[in-house]
């Protein structure tokens, strides 16, 4: 049994967007957050990431997905190693997403993460949400509660990531808890990062446009737009959630207009996602706090700035973090999912009724570093 009180837990969080293992320490019992600890990051390497694309689409059984779920585990111990805590909380990399048909995968096994760290690990947060019937994504809105009272937030307020894909959580911080009626509404808003980083790779030989650079010097393509804001995604009541590659199509879409035209383009689709989950919102929140590799894409939250109807900031406007935003979240999650209380809720995936997901893994032999009881 975990102790009672705060518990040091130990985040880990590899994205969509497949540049590396975020990690973060958070001390928190999971309700209120008492202390935000060391922070680490571990790239991939370019073979990593080659191999870990690859395997996108595909399923436990194929050969890729093996592959990926070796690398995967190799950067969690490398990255995670000699960091003090008493628990973590593993998401893994997510190759598959498809919660209405084959359920999700997040490649990486946290028992062989449990084994070598000697420390338990939560892991495998999504599949329970989705075997309910909820989306299993996104899981980071009951963090975002905690946040949301932790910066004194009295009126709603949203959080937007961005990054790989987009998504957006809507919170009434003067509910009492984040599964109360009307707490949170969360949903996924679009394709963010992920199609501008793919253009980068493709036509570039570059990760990404830096501060969003040249697609500040292009135009958007109006019928591109039009074709991306009329998908039937964008008229389905949230909470709805996407796969990295759901919106492919749009690198065909982009493949004749100049660089310069072609970022501004998906970057112009990206904030229309976010701007058309806005009017969602069961009423305008205060502010929107971005998080995620996105807010450094200065033409990107112009874009999203130009069409909301309330400030944009990155979250340092509140002093949070917005590289370890997600890896907090799961070190959060993971002391809920330990103390058997709920990761998501109708108003956050869809679900049933409020559940808690996740598997414990617990370590063959302790750790010197694990002080937990
Ligand atoms: N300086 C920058 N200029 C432009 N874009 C940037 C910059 N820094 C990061 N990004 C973008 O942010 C992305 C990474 O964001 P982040 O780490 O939040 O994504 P992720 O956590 O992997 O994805 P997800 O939240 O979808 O799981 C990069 O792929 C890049 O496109
Ligand atoms: C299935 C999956 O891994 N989804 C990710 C992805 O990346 C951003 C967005 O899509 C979000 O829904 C989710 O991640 C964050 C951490 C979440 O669950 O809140």
């Amino acid at each position: 049994m975990l102790k009672t009180g705060p518990v040091r837990a130990l985040g880990a969080m590899s994205g969509t967007s497949l540049d590396g293992v975020d990690a973060a320490v958070l001390v928190t019992d999971g309700h209120e957050i008492f202390e935000f600890g060391e922070t680490a990051y571990r790239p991939y390497s370019p073979t990593d990431r080659m191999i870990l694309r690859g395997a996108l689409g595909r399923w436990p059984g194929d050969p890729g997905v093996a592959a990926a779920a070796e690398i995967v585990e190799e950067a969690h111990m490398a990255c995670l190693e000699g960091i003090e805590a008493e628990l973590i909380g593993f998401h893994g990399q997510t190759l598959a997403h498809d919660p209405a048909g084959r359920g999700t995968h997040q490649a990486g096994d946290g028992q062989v993460l449990a084994d070598y760290l000697g420390l338990p690990v939560v892991w495998d947060f999504r599949s329970a949400d989705v075997r309910l019937g909820g989306q299993g994504a996104p899981l980071a809105p009951f963090y975002h509660f905690a946040l949301a009272r932790h910066i004194g937030a009295t009126e709603p307020v949203a959080f937007l990531n961005l990054g790989g894909v987009g998504n957006l959580t809507w919170i009434d911080p003067t509910k009492p808890k984040p599964d109360a009626d009307g707490a949170l509404l969360a949903f996924d808003t679009g394709p963010a990062n992920a199609p501008m980083d793919d253009f980068c790779a493709a036509r570039l030989g570059r990760d990404r446009d830096e501060g969003g650079a040249l697609a500040r010097r292009g135009t958007v393509d109006e019928a591109v737009l039009d074709r991306f804001t009329s998908q039937a995604f964008f008229y389905r009541m949230p909470p709805k959630s996407l796969d990295r590659n759901d919106f492919d199509w749009l690198t065909e879409a982009v493949a004749d207009l100049s660089d310069a035209d072609a970022l501004a383009t998906l970057a112009g689709c990206a904030a229309a996602g976010v701007v058309t989950g806005l009017d969602h919102c069961p009423s305008p929140p205060e502010r929107l706090l971005v998080t995620g590799g996105g807010r450094h894409n200065a033409t990107l939250m112009r874009m999203i700035a130009a069409g909301a109807d309330c400030p944009v900031e990155p979250v340092e406007a509140v002093g949070l973090d917005g590289d370890m935003m997600e890896a907090q979240a799961f070190a959060f999650l993971a002391v809920r999912v330990a103390r058997g209380l709920p990761t998501s809720a109708p108003g956050t995936t869809g679900v049933a009724a409020a559940v808690g997901g996740g598997s414990m893994g617990r370590p063959a032999t302790a750790s010197r570093a694990s002080t937990a009881g």
